[in-house]
């Protein structure tokens, strides 16, 4: 963990550096702003000491107009850094969300099952907001104070340095008390971030399963969840405000106790003394509120940044998770595909030592349709998920057309590859949108074909608007079945040359079902195609029936085949057919 740190050093190469021109502007920006600032000030004393006394009207003129031009120069100044800066880390926000985004979006399948969807929102979205603290203001401010405060201490030293070192003391007790303080923030943000995201994505979890969540009454239980969720982080926000509120009232005491007190008391005294005008007295005090607000103003922004940091971690975690895409072994460019696809002995485990799949082999045609049959868990769906290259064989071989699919070039690969799953994948918007998912850019004609192949004009010719028909929250809610045909449409469109198909389990009326089988037939056709089936009419014309128990090919034949060995099929099939 330690080392994956995103360091100042990391951040600054990284994420300054780039921007160094801008970041310069900024600084400059902020260097006149603060020379500005000096002006009221120094000019106080001028005006006390020498103006007032000696009735100066032509100096008082001069003095008045020098120090609302320097306001005006501070307010200039401030309006372009909130321009050029605040708006440049804007743009790099957005920058960073869609490169994060497309990260997340190349990483295997194995990442997804294990992270909740909601967490990966909050880091794309939430957890790069940090880099407006760096780029943005905020760093830019964190040297302009420094400068700041530097100016203002020679300033201060050459008025009276006795003074100005005896109000040194309660400022280097505020200092040790806000190191402190960021020790204890650093890593209650960082936590934070990561408790946001977990409550956040039961948060999603449980209302995407609204269903079962009321069909279980269970929205107690997923109350209490939440629950605890948020208390985690009223927790954890309580302990970063007491941390902040130490600060704060130490800041509010010792600052003021450095301001007024020790100022009243012993500069009083020397002005009795005859040791100092009432001029240096009062520019004494302005410039030491010009030290000292800025020392306030860091401890604000290095909790900023700290939590910009602490962001940019997570960010940086993430940004280093190993995508699928592995260039390296993935060399082979696939530019034409037939569709033969040879399992050798493949074996496959999700976890170390639980061997899921064991030495399965099959030869499966350019054409064919083969049939994956078994008991629930038995590894169905992993052999699907093995073919579709979303999973990789710990031993053993896929090729695809004699090429090793483990070295194969992903994307080149996949453009060939098609998937029609049981949650069928449907968002909002209109039918043809979704339909055209896969091909935005297909004719009309190719769309119409599509549409017919798999019957979805047969409903979509009863809407007022046909396939324009907005579905979802906001339009019409299909059925179950309009839902597969929409699926099997998208597939047919993206007419590929191997097949992925999880064949829904939802009963469905006869007709419907009759159009679904004409429509998987169509779609099915002339492509390879491995189908998770569960109708009796699917299973009867595959090619090849692979029976799957506990990771093994039980069975392997066709329909006929495997019913004259009265086996393990031959079972399966005749408790089917009786229901
Ligand atoms: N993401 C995962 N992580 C760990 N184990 C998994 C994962 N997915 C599946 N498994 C396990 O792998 C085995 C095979 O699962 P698979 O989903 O391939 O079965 P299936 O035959 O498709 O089942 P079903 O018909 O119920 O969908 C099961 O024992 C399952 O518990």
């Amino acid at each position: 963990m330690a080392d994956k740190k995103v360091s100042i050093l990391k951040a600054f190469k990284t994420i300054i550096w780039p921007r160094r021109n801008l970041v310069f502007i900024g600084l400059l920006l902020i260097v006149i702003s603060k020379a500005a600032s000096f002006v009221a000030p120094i000019s106080l004393r001028y005006f006390l000491d020498d103006i007032v006394p000696n009735k100066n009207y032509d100096f008082l003129k001069i003095l008045v107009a020098i120090v609302i031009f320097s306001f005006l120069v501070q307010a200039i100044m401030s309006f372009l850094l909130t321009k050029v800066l605040s708006i440049q880390a804007q743009f790099m926000i957005s920058e960073l969300r869609a490169q994060v985004q497309k990260q997340v979006l190349a990483l295997p399948i194995r990442f997804f099952d294990n992270t909740k969807s909601g967490a990966l929102v909050s880091r794309i979205m939430s957890d790069v907001e940090g880099v407006r603290n760096l780029i943005g203001t905020g760093l830019v401010q964190l040297v302009g104070g420094t400068i700041t405060a530097v100016v203002s201490l020679i300033l201060l030293l050459r008025i009276s340095p006795g003074m100005t070192l005896l109000t040194f003391i309660p400022l280097i007790l505020f200092a040790v008390i806000a190191l402190k303080a960021f020790k204890i923030i650093r890593p209650v943000f960082r936590d934070r971030g990561k408790i946001n995201a977990e409550v956040k994505g039961r948060l999603t979890e449980t209302l995407g399963g609204i269903r079962v969540i009321k069909g279980f009454n269970a929205e107690e239980q997923e109350a209490k969840v939440f629950e605890s969720g948020v208390d985690r982080l009223y927790q954890n926000v309580k302990k970063s405000l007491t941390a902040t509120a130490v600060m704060t009232s130490s800041s509010t005491f010792l600052l003021g106790l450095a301001t007024t007190g020790i100022m009243m008391g012993f500069g009083g005294y020397k002005m009795m003394q005859g040791e100092l005008t009432t001029g240096e007295y009062f520019e004494f005090t302005f410039l030491l509120a010009l030290m000292v607000a800025p020392i306030v103003q860091m401890s604000n922004i290095g909790s900023q940044l700290t939590e910009a940091l602490a962001g940019l971690d997570r960010t940086e975690e993430l940004m280093n998770e190993v995508t699928e895409a592995d260039e390296k072994n993935r060399t082979i460019q696939i530019s034409s595909l037939k569709g033969d696809m040879l399992f050798k002995n493949v074996s496959f485990a999700y976890e170390e030592d639980k061997e899921v799949l064991h030495n399965i082999s099959f030869e499966a045609k350019s054409g064919d349709v083969i049939a994956l049959v078994g008991s629930s868990g038995s590894g169905k769906s992993t052999i699907a998920g093995l073919a579709a290259t979303f999973l990789n064989p710990d031993s053993g071989q896929i090729t695809i057309d004699g090429n090793d699919l483990a070295k194969a070039d992903l994307t080149s690969f996949r453009k060939y590859l098609g998937v029609v799953l049981q949650d069928d994948f449907l968002f909002e918007g209109t039918i043809k949108e979704n339909i055209l998912f896969p091909r935005p850019n297909a004719t009309e004609e190719e769309l119409k074909a599509a549409v017919k192949a798999a019957y979805v004009d047969e409903f979509t010719d009863r809407f007022d608007d046909g396939l324009d028909t907005l579905i979802g929250e906001r339009g019409v809610k299909l059925s179950g079945g309009q839902r597969q045909r929409i699926a099997i449409a998208r597939a047919v469109l993206a007419n590929p040359r191997i097949l992925i198909l999880d064949e829904a389990t939802s009963n469905l009326d006869t007709e419907s079902e009759a159009l679904i089988q004409k429509s998987l037939a169509e779609l099915t056709k002339g492509r390879t195609t491995f189908v998770i089936a569960h109708r009796l009419s699917t299973i009867r014309k595959a090619n090849q029936i692979l029976v799957i128990e506990n990771g093994r090919i039980a069975e392997q034949g066709t329909h006929d085949e495997l019913i004259a060995i009265e086996g393990r099929y031959y079972n399966l099939f005749t408790y089917q057919a009786r229901i």
